[in-house]
């Protein structure tokens, strides 16, 4: 995509053309990017999935109006040939990467997307990109992903936050009821494929009520114990140092009674990824309460530190029948905003932000 053709120059608080009023009438806190084209160039190289659910319309509306033009990447042109860009903001999947790949053979100069990205990143310090592949890759290993909230340890007097007992099951599946046993593991067990790349195939999780049915999981796999939490789980989305937590629908609680009548292993639907959120129904306080901002503050703030990103959410829930002990199951790198309230508001000041501390860093 040509980038002269994309530039309408920034107009100093007047109206643009909007598809939302809202947006329209949006005054940005921030003065408008001294920059070449005075806009901040954010180039993007996202899967077509995600940008339909991210780069909505009302998101560029309002981008425009405070100054920032998302510009896609064209992912077969060397990226130092595009731009210049202010931000590079990327995530692809298992299945662009296959794509990628395969076209691969036509483009003699084929390079990895995350080395490309890598590269740039060396070359042109200048831009920010967002976020290092290496530590997005961290989080494409559900072992690795949970291991930094494992060593913080967190613990204080608003809650203590942990992850589920877990082991990796890398091949032969006739070794996990061993495994699970010698581990200490208690039924029923979640069974999670151990990559979690964005692919279809990685989001497909089913739930063990017997020792003998685990034979029947297929490895590589995180096996995890399941911890009851009445049914409801919350979702923290994580924009740099913005924090927005929501309630979501989960997987009910297992009882004993349940657990001593049923056998088999259970595929399950991605539950709490249904944009129906849980906010407004009728639920027991004890479960629906919100976890303690401090505590989730304190929780994102270390876990941006730990794992040098800024992009991503972390699903958290509350163990039934306690008040204040809570297990980190999942985090994704630059998840559904799409679903977080304010997401274009939260997001495009986090993007100016950027851009501010860049110009400042230059004339200091
Ligand atoms: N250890 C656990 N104990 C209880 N419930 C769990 C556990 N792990 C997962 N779940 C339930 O299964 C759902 C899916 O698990 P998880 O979030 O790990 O999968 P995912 O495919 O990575 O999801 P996402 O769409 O958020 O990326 C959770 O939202 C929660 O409802
Ligand atoms: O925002 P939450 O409810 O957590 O759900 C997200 C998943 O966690 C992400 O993994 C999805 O993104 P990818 O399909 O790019 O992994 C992401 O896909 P989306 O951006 O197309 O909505 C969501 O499904
Ligand atoms: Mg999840
Ligand atoms: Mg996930």
């Amino acid at each position: 995509m040509g980038l002269q053709g994309q530039i309408i120059p920034y107009k100093n608080g007047e109206k643009e053309e909007d598809d939302d009023e809202r947006a329209g009438k949006e005054i940005s806190p921030f003065p408008p990017p001294p920059l070449h084209s005075k806009f901040a160039v954010v180039g993007y190289a996202l899967t077509s999935k995600k940008i339909k659910s991210f780069l909505k319309p009302k998101l560029e509306g309002l981008a425009r109006n405070k100054g920032i033009l998302f510009v896609a990447i064209d992912q077969n042109r060397p990226l130092s040939d595009q731009g210049p860009f202010d931000i590079v903001l990327h995530k692809l999947t298992g299945k662009e990467w296959r794509q990628i790949l395969e076209s691969a053979c036509t483009f003699p100069h084929y390079e990895p997307h995350d080395m490309i990205v890598e590269d740039y990143r060396r070359t042109h310090p200048e831009v920010t990109v967002l976020d290092p592949p290496d530590a997005i890759q961290h989080l494409h290993n559900r072992q690795s992903m949970l291991q930094c909230v494992a060593d913080m340890n967190l613990s204080n007097s608003y809650g203590k936050v942990g992850i589920p007992k877990q082991i990796v099951i890398k091949k032969d599946a006739s070794s996990i009821p061993g495994a699970v046993a010698k581990a200490g593991l208690m039924l029923p067990i979640v069974a999670k494929p151990l990559v979690a790349d964005g692919s279809a195939k990685s989001h497909e999780l089913s739930l063990a009520y017997d020792q003998q049915s685990l034979k029947k999981l297929e490895p590589p796999l995180v096996l995890q114990e399941f911890v009851n939490h009445g049914g409801v789980m919350f979702k923290v989305y994580i924009v740099g140092e913005t924090i927005k937590v929501v309630r979501r629908f989960s997987l009910p609680d297992v009882c004993k009674r349940e657990l001593s009548n049923i056998a088999g292993v259970f595929r399950f639907p991605r539950v709490s990824c249904a944009a129906a959120s849980a906010d407004n129904a009728d639920l027991d306080p004890g479960v629906a309460e919100l976890p303690p901002r401090p505590l989730l503050e304190k929780l994102a703030r270390e876990l941006c530190r730990r794992l040098g990103l800024r992009l991503f959410n972390l699903d958290i829930i509350r163990e039934h029948g306690t008040r204040d002990r809570f297990y980190v199951i999942d985090i994704n790198y630059f998840p559904g905003y799409g679903k977080m309230p304010e997401y274009e508001h939260i997001f495009t000041d986090f993007l100016l932000s950027l851009v501010q501390n860049q110009y400042k860093k230059k004339s200091t």
